[in-house]
């Protein structure tokens, strides 16, 4: 970071309080506050945001780019009519929450760009968020919504937002003349509502949902629901937005021509029919898949490599090729499984390993119950294993939010670079 600043500033005096501005900022974002930590005073004069409260000085620097401004231009009609009706609801006075409702490729995303585009190049504020990393990241300035909402972790109903009402995040909510939340069919419907609970109370408009802000939701019911942990259908279903008070007010956008239909029309309708639940079924409800997109299992022990050549054909001759690196992926269900393809897929790649361990201790465990060769063992949800092995040029993925107005969200993509002792230099590849 400091380096950065070197080049354009001989003074170490100014480069010290230009990284301990970006320091205070990106753990502002994170929720924390830089006077916790022993560090030196900051002069604010180094500070280009002049007071302005950062998150409203990081918003009103989002700039289009003429690509997002022209998309207007190509909407197809389902999107215009949602386009106009969501512009006009910004400029009256009482807002309005409108659901955007298509199934997966129907140009949610692009009717979204569109709208950001358009009202921040009136100078108005659009804050832009998703519930997971990776969908904020395709929306310019887009953020998790639990960062940029400041959504408690756990929330029961009737709950609130943790701003308070002298926070940067409530100038910002005042300010905003849209709010876009993507994906908002996997998030618990209490933290929806925890959102109208805060926004009519510093709107100062108890009665009106939102406080009267217009605010678009979009998601598709077909895809993932809330995680309700070990909870039955019921309990799931009765978690989500469609479940809640907010429901019945919400404008219903339909948008129902696939856009990314012309790649693959087959695979877009047959993913809509498994969404829309008419596609056979067995009678445990399984659903049986096309030999043809199938890589079949023999059970000889091979199935792994063949999987994997099948999906990264050629791997090292297409190493160094981003696009090639990005365009494909292998999913699975279990973090255990997840960290056996990893191990195996580097060791497919050319080039040093390099390993990183991780440092597990329990705190107040004094007769070892859980010593460090379990904890290594543990392979907790969003954490990496404890041997982390690396080479030059293997795809990562990040999973958290370490600076999102610089991309450095959970589920940015990168690509590794060089090793230090302690960190990695990895290159953005996508989000
Ligand atoms: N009006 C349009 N004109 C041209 N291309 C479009 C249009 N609308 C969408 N597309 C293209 O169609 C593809 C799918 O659109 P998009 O990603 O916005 O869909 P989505 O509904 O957000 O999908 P998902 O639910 O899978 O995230 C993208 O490549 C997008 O650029």
């Amino acid at each position: 970071m400091s380096e950065d600043y070197r080049r354009n500033n001989p003074s170490d005096a100014i480069v010290k309080q230009m990284v301990l501005i970006d320091i205070r900022n990106m753990l502002q974002s994170m929720g924390k506050d830089i006077k916790s930590f022993p560090l030196p005073e900051i002069d604010n004069t180094y500070d280009d945001a002049c007071g302005v409260p950062r998150e409203i000085f990081e918003e009103s620097n989002i700039e289009s780019t003429e690509d997002d401004v022209a998309l207007s231009e190509s909407l197809n009609n389902e999107q215009r009519a949602a386009y106009d009706e969501i512009l006009s609801s910004i400029d009256s006075n009482d807002g309005g929450l409108f659901f955007v409702d298509g199934p997966c490729g129907t140009g949610k995303t692009f009717l979204y760009r569109a709208l950001l585009a358009k009202v921040r190049s009136q100078n108005k504020i659009a804050v832009a968020t998703a519930m997971s990393g990776v969908a904020a990241s395709i929306m310019p300035g887009g953020r998790t919504a639990h960062s940029r909402f400041k959504i408690p972790l756990t929330i029961d109903s009737g709950g609130y937002c943790s701003f308070t009402k002298q926070s940067g995040t409530t100038t910002l909510l005042r300010t905003a003349s849209l709010i876009v939340w993507d994906e908002v069919s996997m998030i618990k419907k209490q933290a929806v509502e925890a959102l109208d609970n805060s926004m009519r109370n510093i709107m100062d408009r108890p009665d009106l949902p939102f406080g009267g802000k217009t605010v678009v939701f979009g998601g598709d019911f077909r895809q993932v629901l809330p995680v309700v942990k070990k909870g039955s259908r019921a309990q799931i279903v009765d978690a989500s937005l469609r479940r809640s008070y907010l429901w019945d007010y919400m404008r219903h956008l339909k948008l129902v021509r696939n856009m990314r239909a012309h790649n693959d029309p087959w695979f877009a309708e047959y993913l809509l029919r498994i969404g829309n639940g008419i596609e056979a079924a067995n009678a445990d409800g399984e659903i049986r898949l096309p030999d043809e997109i199938c890589v079949p299992y023999t059970g000889d022990g091979n199935d792994l490599d063949r999987l994997i050549q099948c999906i990264f054909p050629n791997l090292n001759e297409n190493m160094a090729d981003t696009d090639y690196i990005t365009s494909r992926a292998i999913l699975s269900t279990r973090n255990d499984w997840v960290d056996r393809i990893n191990m195996k897929m580097i060791g497919s790649f050319q080039g040093g390993e390099v390993e990183y361990h991780s440092f597990d201790s329990a705190v107040d465990d004094p007769h070892n119950y859980y010593p460090s060769e379990f904890l290594n063992t543990l392979t907790p949800n969003g954490l990496p294993p404890h041997v982390l092995k690396l080479k030059v040029g293997c795809p990562i993925i990040l999973l958290r939010n370490i600076d999102p107005a610089n991309g450095l969200c959970n589920g940015t993509r990168l690509v590794v670079r060089g090793f230090q002792r302690n960190t990695i230099d990895a290159e953005i590849v996508l989000g």
